[in-house]
C-alpha cells in the first residue's frame, strides 16, 4: 500500500469514475501538499470538475480512493466532507440570490452548528450564548477580510458578478475548512476583480492557513499562484510539477494545442511581466 506523504492533507489515489460509456477519469492520482495552493488545469472536457465532484462527494469513483489526512473519504456524504474541514466554491455562483449577503454567509457555519432543536434541550444556555458569540466573531472576521461590510445587507441578486464570487467565498470561509476547493474562482471575471480575487486567495492561505485546490482557465492566475499544477487531459493525469515545469512540458502544450483550447496558454505568454510587477499579485513563494 502506498505511503501516505507527511504534508499531504488529501491523496487522491487512482480514481476512475465513469458516466455509462464514457469514462471521465481514469487513474487519477496526485496529492495536495498542506498549506499550499495547487491547481488542476486541463483542456475543456478533461475532467477538472468531475474531480472536483469526486472529492467533494457529489460523484462515486468507480475505483480509486480519496485520503483527507490520511484517511479515506469513501462512503462520506458531502455534508460530512464538509464538516471534516472540505469546503468548495462553484463554477456557477451557488447562493441563495433573495438572501442577503450575510444570510448566505450565515448558511456556510450550518455544517458546524452543534445545536440541533434536541440538542438544544440539553446545551445551557450559557454555552450556546458563548458558541454563537464565537460564530459572530468568525462572521465579522471574514466580512472585514473581504472588505465586504458595505453590502452585508444587500440581496445577493444585487451584486455585481465579482461580489458574488467574493460572497461565495465568503461562505465558504465560514465553514471552516481546512482545504478550500475552488472552482474556476476568476470564470468571467474582469482584470481587476480577478486581480482582486487572486490577492484574497493568497490571504486566505496565508492568514487563515487554508490549503487552496482549484480549478481555473486562467494561465496567468494559475502559473502566478500555484505552487503545484497537476494538468489533465482526456480524464488522466498528463503531467505535474511547479508551474515552470508544466508550462514547459511537450505534453502539455501539445494537449492544449490539440483541444484548440491554445489561448489558455497563450493568455499566460502575453504577460510575461513577473508576478511581483503586476498590480494586485504578490508571489506564491
Ligand atoms: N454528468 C455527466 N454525465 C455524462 N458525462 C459527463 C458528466 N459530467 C461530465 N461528463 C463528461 O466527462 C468528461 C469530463 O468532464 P468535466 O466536466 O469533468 O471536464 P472539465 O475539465 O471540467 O471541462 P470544462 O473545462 O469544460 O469545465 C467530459 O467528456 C464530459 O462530457
Amino acid at each position: 500500500m502506498q505511503a501516505v506523504a507527511n504534508d499531504s492533507i488529501l491523496d487522491v489515489r487512482g480514481v476512475t469514475l465513469q458516466f455509462g460509456g464514457v469514462k471521465a477519469l481514469s487513474d487519477v492520482s496526485f496529492n495536495v501538499a498542506e498549506g499550499s495552493i495547487t491547481s488542476v488545469i486541463g483542456p475543456n472536457g478533461a475532467g477538472k470538475t468531475s474531480v472536483f465532484n469526486t472529492i467533494s462527494g457529489f460523484y462515486k469513483p468507480a475505483a480509486g480512493d480519496i485520503l483527507f489526512r490520511g484517511k479515506s473519504l469513501s462512503g462520506m456524504a458531502p455534508p460530512q466532507r464538509a464538516a471534516l474541514g472540505l469546503a468548495r466554491s462553484f463554477q456557477n455562483i451557488a447562493l441563495f440570490r433573495g438572501m442577503t449577503v450575510l444570510d448566505n454567509i450565515k448558511l456556510g457555519r450550518h455544517c458546524h452548528l452543534k445545536t440541533g432543536p434536541l440538542g438544544a434541550l440539553f446545551f445551557t444556555p450559557r454555552a450556546r450564548r458563548e458558541e454563537e458569540r464565537l460564530r459572530q466573531e468568525i462572521e465579522e472576521r471574514i466580512i472585514d477580510f473581504l472588505e465586504i461590510d458595505h453590502i452585508r445587507k444587500a440581496p445577493v441578486a444585487s451584486l455585481s458578478y465579482g461580489l458574488q464570487k467574493r460572497v461565495e467565498l465568503a461562505r465558504a470561509l465560514a465553514m471552516k475548512p481546512q482545504i478550500l476547493l475552488l472552482d474556476e474562482p476568476v470564470a468571467g471575471m474582469n482584470r481587476e476583480e480577478t486581480e482582486d480575487m487572486a490577492r484574497f486567495i493568497l490571504e486566505v492561505r496565508r492568514e487563515w492557513g487554508v490549503t487552496i485546490l482549484m480549478v481555473e482557465h486562467d494561465m496567468s492566475m494559475v502559473m502566478d499562484l500555484s505552487d503545484h499544477v497537476v494538468v489533465l487531459n482526456f480524464g488522466q493525469v498528463i503531467a505535474s510539477g511547479i508551474p515552470a515545469e508544466v508550462q514547459a512540458n511537450p505534453e502539455v502544450i501539445r494537449a492544449y494545442l490539440g483541444s484548440g483550447d491554445v489561448h489558455a496558454l497563450r493568455a499566460r505568454y502575453k504577460r510575461t511581466a513577473p508576478a511581483s510587477e503586476k498590480p494586485g499579485f504578490r508571489s506564491a513563494a
